[in-house]
């Protein structure tokens, strides 16, 4: 994509012809460049048409949608070609996920992003502002979509800055007519003559900076002149980063949004400077603008750490204790049933081509019930004239396109321009517009004549007609406010004017559904992920080690290396024996301290933890609650034994459920290594794990057996399932090196495999995308080669796109692993690689250990000798050594487990 967007910018000054005879290599590439990205559309394309998917998503848009008055679909070609500009002007969002990739992305956003950054660091003053607004609106806590809108200071540096670097520099305009007559045009007051084939480039970066319109200071970077109310007074084309006309930016409110979210939090969280102090801008230019070489180093601000900061930025996502998701904007629930008051019929109507009015009329056909209305909902081409009766109000949301109807709108448009009687007599009616006063001539102007076309017809306004500017960015508040506090008061008023606002109620049947609190106190960055695969990866009869395939909750990204942090629940056969022990019917309830009622059935299951060990302290108690009992008798009492194991085995004991309840910690969140990359596929990851069981064995001889709860939880789950999870990050030393040219070796055994497997399949992507990386080691330990060796075949391919080179150590089939029983061993076997690529003196390479602590302790040996074979025999310092070389997280780095 690099290299054919250079090209490009470098052909539109060429002659065609030259570029075809005398460039001519340049014009093979440029096709083959061509070729690729076509190629590589093709292939999503394929893919996507392979899965099935239903996802409500742009490419699914483009292979499925028909237009709504051509009834045609986009053509195969031109799919592709949108996908491609898609890919040339989309988002930023990959450097986020992948830094190793920044190179990759060459869009608009990156380079408005990287501008504004240059601009702000050359005026401090602005910076200030703009965290002034900043704080005044977010405070310390994180950002939400609507905030976007409530920062017009911010949105004055993203404006100014596009006006002196508009990332996409220039667009090209012909006249359209194909009649030879109407040639030459004339424009600039007869000052220019084009003729027909001949194009006008528009040079915006200079139109920008016309003095005539932005004054002596043009050059400077003042967002003041980019507020609101100074913007709306610009002369007309005056401003125009995003292109022009019918084919103007179609991300235009995205990419301005993304940009106002992005460096709100940027400005929040950071301080930025330039790496060089002396770095002057040079500015690369194809068909984009970005700058070269523009490094700047950020510092957290305000004592803030990697930890806290994502805590911040993960804020305010959970919903907090006891907050309703039905319909939080319904009235109170009443004692009165909804069926006391008739469900009266409302037709809602949109005219949409991107989609927002679209989702207005779904936001209040949502509210509907919950105001008394039955709601109908259809695009405005689908309105019969027997749908419009005066027993049914009707509300009409609308856009204009060039001052014309969106398409699912034009013949509802025209019939209503026709119309010369005066049908809608009795009618009712409302409509609400969204336009964009960029379009000064046409602001709003199909709403205002649809609304014109009713009251011509004999309809009566339920309410004004009203408007948002989308340009101000606030659509979705302006619109809510209007719903609640202006039409439903005034419908509410027209058709139940007696009834009072509590008999409506937000569902029939009065119930309400309110998140668990649990998830808020005990997870507090968590979010409802769902279950999307399973299964088993080793044998029956071997210990059970599992895959689990999670589908992230939006916004909650990782990195290879992370941690996801799993909220169980007690096992329900626990829960019963609980239960039965006290003698409590399964509709028992509870009042916790903060006054919460809830079943004890709940409360076991998922608040406390009925596994955990009793404590000494514990098992007296219990011992007291045992008529003619004494001390002595907690002796018989084996230790590891859960309270409730310990009262199964002593059935007089008496000791009340409160004392019970008393001994049982909060439940608490479990840690799993992912075994995924997010560059494979950031909405989902993958936990690798293994299945924990335990034996006891009792003073009598019994024994007694001990399920994880967390992993029996997550053994217990199955497709389409939800959980609670967060992603916990590992500390910056267990992830791949930023530098692809450090030789890696990972260690690990049974389910320690997990981290390392998210690592291959990391570099698998980054060596797919053409990145140049160190050689890699993995040792793997496990059992035998049949039985439990986690996804064999499959690892061996992975592995070899990835470039890491695989050893095991079969612990029960020594001879197929060199005659290696543990990890270590073989790491022994092999320690001439190994050696190579740790490289002990020159610094080079780095080492992961994971897995329980005989793991890490024969890893250690290994080295230590290692390190006393390359220093000569009875070389000192050894130990210290190894302590200064684990401690070097460039160079080791370690997940322990037992
Ligand atoms: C190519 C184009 C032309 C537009 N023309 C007008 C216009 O003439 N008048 C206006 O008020 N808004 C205009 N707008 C703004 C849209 O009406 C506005 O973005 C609206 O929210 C789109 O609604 P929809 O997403 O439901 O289609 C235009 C937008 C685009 C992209």
């Amino acid at each position: 994509m690099n290299s054919f967007l250079a090209e490009a910018g470098i052909r539109m000054l060429r002659p065609s012809v030259v570029s075809d005879y005398v460039y001519r290599n340049q014009t093979r590439k440029f096709h083959q460049d061509i070729e690729l990205m076509r190629h590589i559309a093709e292939q999503v394309i394929e893919r996507r048409k392979a899965s099935s998917s239903s996802r409500k998503d742009l490419v699914n848009a483009m292979l499925y949608e028909k237009d709504p008055v051509t009834d045609k679909a986009l053509p195969h070609s031109s799919v592709i070609d949108n996908m491609i500009t898609f890919l040339i002007a989309g988002q930023y969002v990959s450097i986020c996920h992948a830094p190793r990739l920044r190179k990759v992305g060459h869009e608009t956003t990156s380079g408005l992003l990287s501008f504004i950054i240059y601009c702000l660091i050359q005026n401090p003053a602005a910076i200030e502002k703009a965290r002034d607004e900043i704080k005044s609106v977010l405070g310390n806590g994180a950002m939400t979509q609507n905030m976007a809108s409530k920062l017009p200071y911010m949105m004055g540096i993203i404006r100014e800055t596009l006006r002196l670097y508009p990332t996409a520099p220039g667009f090209t305009v012909q006249p359209r007519s194909t009649n030879p007559e109407d040639y030459p045009v004339h424009i600039g007051k007869e000052q220019y003559v084009v003729r027909q084939g001949e194009a006008i480039s528009v040079q915006i970066a200079t139109v920008h900076r016309d003095p005539t319109v932005y004054g002596d200071d043009a050059e400077s970077f003042r967002p003041e002149r980019m507020l609101d109310e100074e913007f709306k007074k610009l002369p007309k084309n005056s401003w125009k980063p995003f292109g022009n006309g019918a084919r103007a930016c179609i991300g235009r409110a995205f990419a301005l949004q993304e940009a106002v979210i992005t460096m709100a939090l940027l400005v929040q969280n950071f301080d930025f400077e330039l790496a060089d102090p002396n770095y002057e801008l040079n500015i690369r230019k194809t068909i984009t603008i970005k700058p070269v070489g523009l490094q700047i180093r950020i510092k957290l601000r305000d004592g803030l750490t990697p930890a806290t900061l994502q805590r911040r930025l993960l804020g305010g996502k959970a919903l907090p204790s006891g907050s309703a998701l039905t319909s939080p904007r319904g009235p109170k629930r009443s004692d009165s049933p909804m069926d006391s008051v008739d469900l009266r019929k409302l037709l809602i109507c949109y005219g949409s081509n991107t989609g927002t009015c679209q989702t207005l009329a779904h936001v209040l056909s949502r509210d509907a019930a919950a105001h008394g209305f039955d709601p109908t909902i259809l695009t405005m081409d689908k309105v019969q004239p027997h749908h419009i009766l005066p027993s049914t109000p009707v509300i009409i949301i609308t856009a204009s396109y060039e001052g014309q109807p969106p398409d699912n709108a034009s013949k509802l448009f025209k019939w209503l321009q026709a119309l010369t009687e005066s049908p809608f007599k009795g009618i009712y009616h409302a409509v609400y517009g969204c336009g964009n006063r960029d379009w000064a001539a046409t602001f709003q102007r199909i709403p205002t004549l649809v609304d014109d076309a009713f009251i011509r017809c004999g309809s009566t306004p339920i309410v004004q007609r009203a408007t948002s500017d989308v340009a101000d960015g606030n659509v979705a508040n302006e619109f809510d406010h209007w719903a609640d506090e202006i039409l439903w008061p005034a419908l509410k008023k027209l058709y139940f004017p007696g009834v009072s606002e509590q008999s409506f109620d937000v569902s029939r049947s009065g119930i309400k559904i309110f998140q668990s609190p649990r998830t808020s106190d005990i997870l507090p960055d968590g979010g409802v992920a769902t279950v999307d695969d399973v299964r088993r990866l080793t044998s029956l009869g071997e210990p059970e080690k599992r895959q689990i395939t999670i589908r992230l909750p939006s916004a909650m990204a990782y990195r290879a290396g992370d941690h996801i942090a799993v909220l169980p629940t007690n096992h329900h056969d626990t829960v019963k024996q609980v239960m039965n022990r006290f003698g409590m019917a399964h509709d028992t309830k509870i009042v916790t301290a903060s006054d919460e009622e809830r079943s004890v059935y709940t409360h076991l299951r998922d608040f406390v933890e009925l596994n955990q060990a009793a404590t000494d302290k514990n098992i007296r108690t219990i011992i007291a609650s045992v008529p003619n009992s004494n001390e002595d008798d907690s002796r018989s009492i084996s230790k590891g034994l859960t309270a409730l194991q310990i009262l199964q085995n002593l059935p007089t004991a008496t000791l009340p459920f409160t004392d019970y309840l008393d001994m049982l910690p909060p439940m608490r969140p479990r840690r799993y290594s992912i075994s995924s990359s997010p560059l494979a596929d950031p909405t989902t990851c993958t936990l690798t794990y293994s299945v924990l069981e335990d034996t006891l064995t009792n003073p009598d001889g019994t024994t007694t057996t001990f399920h994880g709860t967390g992993s029996t939880y997550l053994a217990g789950l199955c497709r389409n399932d939800r959980l609670h999870i967060s992603v916990q990050p590992s500390p910056m030393a267990f992830h791949l090196p930023e530098d692809p040219s450090v030789p890696i070796v990972m260690v690990c055994a049974g389910s320690g495999l997990a981290p390392f497997l998210g690592f291959v399949h990391e570099r698998a992507q980054l060596r797919s995308s053409g990145a140049k990386l160190a050689p890699a080691l993995l040792f793997i330990g496990c059992r035998h080669p049949d039985r439990d060796m986690l996804y064999s075949s499959q690892l061996q391919d992975l592995a070899s796109s990835a470039g890491v080179k695989l050893f095991y150590a079969f612990s029960r089939a020594k001879s197929q692993s060199n005659g290696c029983k543990y990890v270590q061993d073989r790491l022994e076997k092999e320690k001439e690689l190994v050696m190579d690529a740790v490289g002990l003196r020159d610094n080079r390479g780095k080492m992961y250990v994971c897995g329980g602590l005989r793991v890490l302790e024969g890893v250690s040996s290994v080295m230590k000798k290692a390190y006393v074979k390359l220093e000569g025999a009875g070389s000192v310092g050894v130990d210290e050594w190894w302590e200064a070389f684990r401690a070097d997280g460039e160079r080791f780095a370690s997940e322990v487990f037992d």
